[in-house]
């Protein structure tokens, strides 16, 4: 049985590695990641996830899978910031509150799919301007959502979290072993 990353994701490449898992290939999706009219984050995420995952073509012998991350300001949907202009944007946002982060996974095997959702409530600090500053020219909130990444420098800007630090950057490896075991990849086998 071959596992198949149904994602471009450097973190979730990592984080599968934490597993001991090594992808027998890399398929990055290809989908709208546009929201809905009135569609809320939690939602958002799930569809996005099952929709990466029906995206990637798979053989027989082949488990697929796929995630989303997305951050939630109340009712808004904060993706990947296009610009370093929407990052600043975006955390200005953040800054001085609490927001969750949501990460569904999704795999699939033949025509059957196994799904779960992860939410963390996230604090992120009160930003000075030169904290601020200091984090856009870094470059590092590039293809983060929010504008951010906790596992990088902006982990300064968090004093606290309740949830999974995995989920966060991309992954809860709790769920995602659960749902690479229900779907059948020898995850244990291959280390013992
Ligand atoms: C909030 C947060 C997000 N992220 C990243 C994880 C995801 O890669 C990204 C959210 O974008 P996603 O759309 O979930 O994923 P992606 O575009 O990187 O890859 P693919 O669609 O091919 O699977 O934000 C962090 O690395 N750290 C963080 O703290």
């Amino acid at each position: 049985m071959k596992l198949v990353l149904g994602s471009g994701s450097p973190r979730r490449r990592e984080l599968l590695a934490q597993l001991g898992v090594t992808p027998a290939d890399i398929r990055p999706p290809d989908i709208d990641e546009d929201p809905r009219k009135g569609e809320l984050p939690r939602p958002y995420c799930v569809r996005l996830a099952r929709e990466k995952v029906e995206a990637i073509p798979c053989g027989p012998d082949e488990i697929v899978l796929s995630a989303d991350t997305t951050v939630a300001l109340g009712r808004r949907i904060l993706g990947k910031p296009a610009d370093e202009k929407e990052a600043a944007g975006f955390l200005t946002a953040l800054s001085g509150r609490r927001h969750r982060v949501i990460t569904a996974v999704a795999v699939k095997r033949g025509d059957q799919i196994w799904e779960r959702d992860v939410v963390t409530q996230v604090k992120m600090k009160s930003l000075s301007n030169e904290e601020l500053n200091a984090y856009l020219q870094s470059g590092d909130w590039h293809g983060k959502a929010g504008g951010y990444g906790i596992q990088g420098p902006a982990g300064a800007f968090i004093p606290w979290i309740n949830g999974s630090f995995t989920a966060v950057v991309g992954l809860p490896l709790a769920e995602t072993a659960g749902l690479l075991s229900a779907a059948g990849y020898p995850l244990y086998k291959a280390v013992s």
